[in-house]
């Protein structure tokens, strides 16, 4: 039985979990950190191989693999002072925290990685991007959406950053449903109609990729047409150029201030995909 360990037991970790019983559950033991007491509580009562440890260090006592679940911001006082181990394997799933970074903070840890993956693991769907790939790390996420093992921090950097986009996907659904039932569309009905709609488009675009299609927007609407109306629209009135500012801004490249955002500038945080590498 292979030992997987989490300290930090939040979303993300919730969602890995619940992922990999699909694809690993009669094969690995899961320990996770305490501290979410509800969600650990509600994980080890959901699933016979989840045990809820006494403390963080417990996890990492106890683990062969151990995940790292919590936010970038909680890492200096989430690990300080855990039982690493040389012959460890230490997956980091913090969004801008460099390897080199928490290969020192989980010191003597052999082999450290930093894995992206998003919510839809937990429906084994989306990607999930490592690097560097490691045999047995890349065994675990394999099955639980599209693997990508980037070679270069940068990249896996990079595709981090274009993942802040998630939220404002949802809050432009939550925008069309209101519209809707402004119309006076019954809510659920609303509702239905646009993630249904998103979740075919979302198959149409992959079912592409695998026939090596380019997604060319003018292809998926009726020339002169509603949806030719609305890009045209969204796209005089800049939108589609924001959502570019907006990756340069979580990239830090511009100042928060300008969008109204704090800077993400902490010594935790990574700036750029090439400081990253810098670092490393
Ligand atoms: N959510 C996502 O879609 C993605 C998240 N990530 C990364 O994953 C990480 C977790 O994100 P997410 O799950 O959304 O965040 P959550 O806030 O849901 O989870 C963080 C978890 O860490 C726990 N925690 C905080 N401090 C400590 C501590 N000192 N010791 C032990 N546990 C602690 C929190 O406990 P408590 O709630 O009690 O404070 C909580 O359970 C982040 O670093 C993020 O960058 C990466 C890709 C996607
Ligand atoms: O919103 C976040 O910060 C996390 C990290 C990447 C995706 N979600």
């Amino acid at each position: 039985m292979l030992r997987l360990g989490f300290v930090g037991t939040g979303t993300l970790a919730q969602a890995v979990i619940g992922g990999l019983q699909e694809t690993h559950g009669d094969r690995c033991t899961i320990l996770v950190s305490p501290r979410s007491e509800e969600t650990s509580r509600a994980l080890a009562a959901r699933y016979p191989n989840v045990e809820r440890a006494a403390s963080s260090a417990a996890v990492v006592e106890g683990s062969d693999i151990v995940f790292l679940g919590m936010r970038p911001q909680q890492l200096a006082e989430g690990i300080a002072a855990l039982p690493f181990r040389d012959g460890q394997v230490v997956v980091s799933f913090l969004a801008g925290v460099p390897l080199a970074l928490v290969r020192e903070k989980v010191r003597p840890a052999a082999a450290v990685c930093r894995a992206i993956p998003l919510p839809g693991i937990r429906l084994r769907r989306g990607p999930v991007v490592l690097h560097p790939g490691h045999a047995l790390v890349e065994d675990l996420f394999g099955g639980l959406g599209d693997l990508i093992v980037a070679d270069r921090e940068s990249d896996l950097t990079a595709v981090s950053n274009a993942s802040a986009m998630m939220s404002s996907h949802f809050a432009m659904q939550n925008r069309m449903v209101d519209w809707l039932s402004s119309r006076s569309v019954a809510p659920d009905v609303a509702t239905r109609y646009v993630r249904s709609m998103f979740a075919g488009l979302a198959a149409i675009g992959l079912d592409g990729l695998d026939r090596g299609e380019q997604l060319d927007p003018a292809h998926h609407e009726t020339k002169g047409g509603l949806n030719e109306r609305v890009r045209s629209h969204l796209a005089s009135a800049g939108w589609f150029d924001e959502v570019a500012t907006a990756l340069d801004i979580v990239e830090g490249h511009l100042s928060g201030e300008k969008a109204g955002l704090p800077r993400l500038g902490s010594d935790e945080h990574e700036m750029t995909g090439k400081e990253a590498d810098a670092r490393t």
